[in-house]
């Protein structure tokens, strides 16, 4: 599709221009404020299988200049759905230096430093990613808040090869790790609401779970930009707005 950037002409404001989704309903991320929140009893902890990859396995990390993004075997999946939900895909989105909190999905106005999501789609009623993102119940995305804090081991497994994926395109193998190390401990505490892909084309066929919040220490340059490209053009701030919520309400599965 067309180039779209996060700010300037092609800036998340003329999205919907080439992607006439991203100007419309049902749209991610949100501010997820307390006058929002529904407790829902019937909200299940999430369960997932097949997390643990052994080092056996290999994991192709990339910067496809949108965000730092790790491919996921598709025996990783969400079973506690009313569908299969099987990965594909975990990025991440941070801040820059001038703006160090970079996550989309804000709480009661409170942007975290950083936000991973991990990417899954309906494998009980689509083949794969393709057939599955335009679709109301095509996609699950676990969302994790991420505060700057204690060091977590779990993210050095693929921060120590961050070097070799500076520019776009750029791709390295590292070794499969405990991904379910990288979400928070209580699968059972999260935001639940109706959304879109964050970025183009914003389909609306997301259904999102936002945990609370995480320790993580990230820090690297990235590029949106070529290698072979004179002048570098960071990869930083790539984070959307939050977005009208309309008449969605935000379940909640734990009481404050
Ligand atoms: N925040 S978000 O909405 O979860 C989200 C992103 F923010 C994000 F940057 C990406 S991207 O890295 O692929 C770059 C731009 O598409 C994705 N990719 C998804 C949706 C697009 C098609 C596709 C195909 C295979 C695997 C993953 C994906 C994304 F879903
Ligand atoms: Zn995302």
């Amino acid at each position: 599709g067309a180039k779209w950037t996060y700010n300037g002409p092609e800036g998340e404001h003329h999205w919907s221009k080439h992607y006439p989704y991203c100007g419309g309903a049902f749209q991610s991320p949100i501010d997820i404020k307390s006058e929002l929140l529904r407790f829902d009893p019937t909200l299940r902890p999430i369960e997932i299988q097949n997390y643990n990859l052994s080092p056996n396995e290999q994991l192709t990390l990339g910067n496809n200049g949108h965000s730092v993004q790790i491919s996921l075997p598709s025996k990783m999946h969400i079973s506690s759905l009313p569908h299969r939900y099987t990965a594909a895909q975990l990025h991440f989105h941070w801040g820059s230096s001038g703006r160090p909190s970079g996550s989309e999905h804000t709480v009661n106005s409170k942007q975290y430093a950083a936000e991973m999501h991990v990417v899954h789609f309906n494998s009980d009623k689509y083949p794969n990613m393709s057939m599955a993102v335009d679709k109301s119940d095509g996609l699950a995305v676990l969302g994790v808040l991420i505060e700057v804090g204690e060091f977590n081991p779990a993210f050095e497994q693929f921060l120590m090869f961050i070097n070799g994926i500076k520019y776009r395109d750029q791709r390295v193998q590292v070794p499969g790790f405990n991904i379910r190390a990288l979400l928070p401990a209580r699968l059972d505490e999260y935001y639940r609401y109706d959304g879109s892909l964050t970025t183009p084309p914003c389909y609306p066929s997301v259904l999102w779970t936002i945990f609370r919040n995480h320790f993580l220490d990230m820090a690297t340059a990235l590029y949106s930009s070529h290698a072979q490209e004179s002048s570098p053009v960071p990869l930083n701030g790539n984070f959307r707005k939050p977005q009208l919520v309309d008449s969605r309400v935000v379940l909640v599965s734990f009481k404050e």
